[in-house]
């Protein structure tokens, strides 16, 4: 339907979507799966870590009493490899062999490392050449005091913190949800890989490209579908979908066509955010919330859809999670001419170099809303600002450095 849309700035169409309260759900997850999910409730220490005086090296353990006058012979009473105790006093002038991660002793005071000690041909006696700087004994809480946080609130958990929880055999933790989200592409003319190519046809190239970066930033795809631009099926999908699900993206019909559906579903919600943004490619980037789902309403375009889900999806699926956004603005130089003027702002697809300090931006190839040749190699984005003059070769541009790109 043709009704007059009133676009804003793209500052502040990420505001809108900025400022959407959400309400983020936790769930209970075996550790082992918890890379990189945030911890919804600190993980406390259970015990004192380590728990038990631990042998550092292997060597031999002595008392305090014994630990002058070397070189000096001591009696080996027994041995204790790493996983076993040793619970007898140690008495004066005695000494067990001890391996490194064992419990000490609880008299010994010291382990000296077996280079340090020549042991007789039958093990029964060994004598210590000199003593050591330092105890090689690691105390008990050295690393963690009961009732100490491992892992605080709101902290992502990583590579290292799974081993500090399952230090203390924590086998779940509670997380923050990722979003649910439903991927609908739309259009009569999209086929699927398999179907023979056709005039007039298409591949929808949009559907793979969004499930994955859905998937790279840490939402969860558990619905898509290629829908024909028939009003009746992509009401019924859309009111499905928006009932089981935190976020929806469509792309494709949210022009002013005359198969253009969803602007019609956005006019219609109970708040629409924006159906129009200053920006090129996808000024008709629309955004509206229906039922408490999120529906992004991205073009259909491959470059527009590609530059608005970074714009406006990736900060809202990242904030779900309670995870920052990992598209990194920086100020950008733009080291290769680009002469168009625009009546709104450019996003353009570039490739960066840092050099001497400095982020130099490069056009990468083509700016067509439709052309998806570039997608690929684009690392960044820089903001070419509406102007009625070309832009200067080496302007300062706003740019994002685009995550998993390199
Ligand atoms: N009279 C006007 N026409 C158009 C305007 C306008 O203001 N007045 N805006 C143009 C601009 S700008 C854009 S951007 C597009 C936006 O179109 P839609 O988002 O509604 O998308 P479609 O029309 O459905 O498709 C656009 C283009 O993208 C191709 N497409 C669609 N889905 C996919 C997919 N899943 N994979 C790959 N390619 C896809 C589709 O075939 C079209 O070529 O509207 C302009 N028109
Ligand atoms: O709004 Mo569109 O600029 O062609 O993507």
């Amino acid at each position: 339907m043709l009704t007059r849309r009133t676009p804003i700035s793209i500052p502040d169409a990420q505001a809108k979507i900025a400022n959407l309260p959400l309400k983020p759900q936790t769930e209970i997850i075996p550790t082992i799966e918890a890379n990189h999910r945030v911890l919804a409730k600190p993980a406390l220490a259970s015990y004192d870590y380590p728990h038990f005086r631990r042998s550092g090296m292997d060597g031999y353990a002595i008392l305090a009493e014994d630990d002058h006058d070397f070189p000096r012979e001591f009696k080996v009473v027994g041995e204790v490899p790493a996983g076993a105790t040793w619970d007898q006093p140690l008495q004066p002038g005695t000494t067990v062999r001890i391996m490194t991660g064992a419990a000490v002793p609880t008299e010994a005071s010291k382990v000296i490392r077996i280079e340090k000690t020549r042991p007789s041909k039958d093990g029964k006696t060994v004598r210590m050449l000199t003593t050591e700087s330092h105890s090689n004994i690691t105390e008990i809480g050295t690393d963690f005091h009961a009732g100490d946080e491992v892992l605080a609130t709101n902290q992502e958990i990583n590579p290292g913190g799974i081993a500090a929880l399952t230090a203390f055999g924590v086998e779940q933790v509670t997380v923050y949800q990722q979003p649910r989200i439903a991927i609908l592409a739309t259009g009569s003319e999209l086929l699927q890989p398999g179907e023979p190519i056709e005039t007039g046809k298409i591949y929808n190239s949009n559907g793979p490209m969004l499930k994955r970066l859905v998937e790279e930033t840490g939402g969860i795809v558990d619905f898509e579908a290629q829908l024909p631009d028939e009003p009746e099926q992509l009401k019924d999908a859309l009111e499905k979908v928006i009932q089981t699900h935190e976020i929806v993206i469509t792309d494709g019909g949210v022009s002013v066509g005359d198969y253009d559906f969803i602007g019609d579903a956005a006019r219609q919600a109970d708040n629409l955010l924006f159906n129009k943004v200053k920006q090129r490619p996808g000024s008709v980037t629309t955004a509206f919330v229906q039922d408490g789902t999120f529906v992004m309403a991205l073009s259909g375009n491959p470059g527009a859809c590609f530059v608005g889900f970074y714009l406006y999806v990736e900060p809202l699926i990242r904030r779900y999670q309670h995870r920052p956004s990992r598209i990194k603005e920086v100020k950008g130089i733009l080291a290769k001419p680009y002469t168009k003027t625009n009546g709104y702002d450019r996003v353009l697809r570039c490739t960066y170099e840092f050099k001497d300090g400095q982020f130099l931006v490069y056009p990468n190839g083509t700016d067509r809303s439709g052309s998806l040749a570039n997608l690929q190699t684009t690392t960044c984005f820089c903001v070419i600002p509406h102007s009625e003059k070309p832009i200067a070769l080496n302007a300062e541009v706003t740019t994002w450095l685009l995550p998993f790109k390199s």
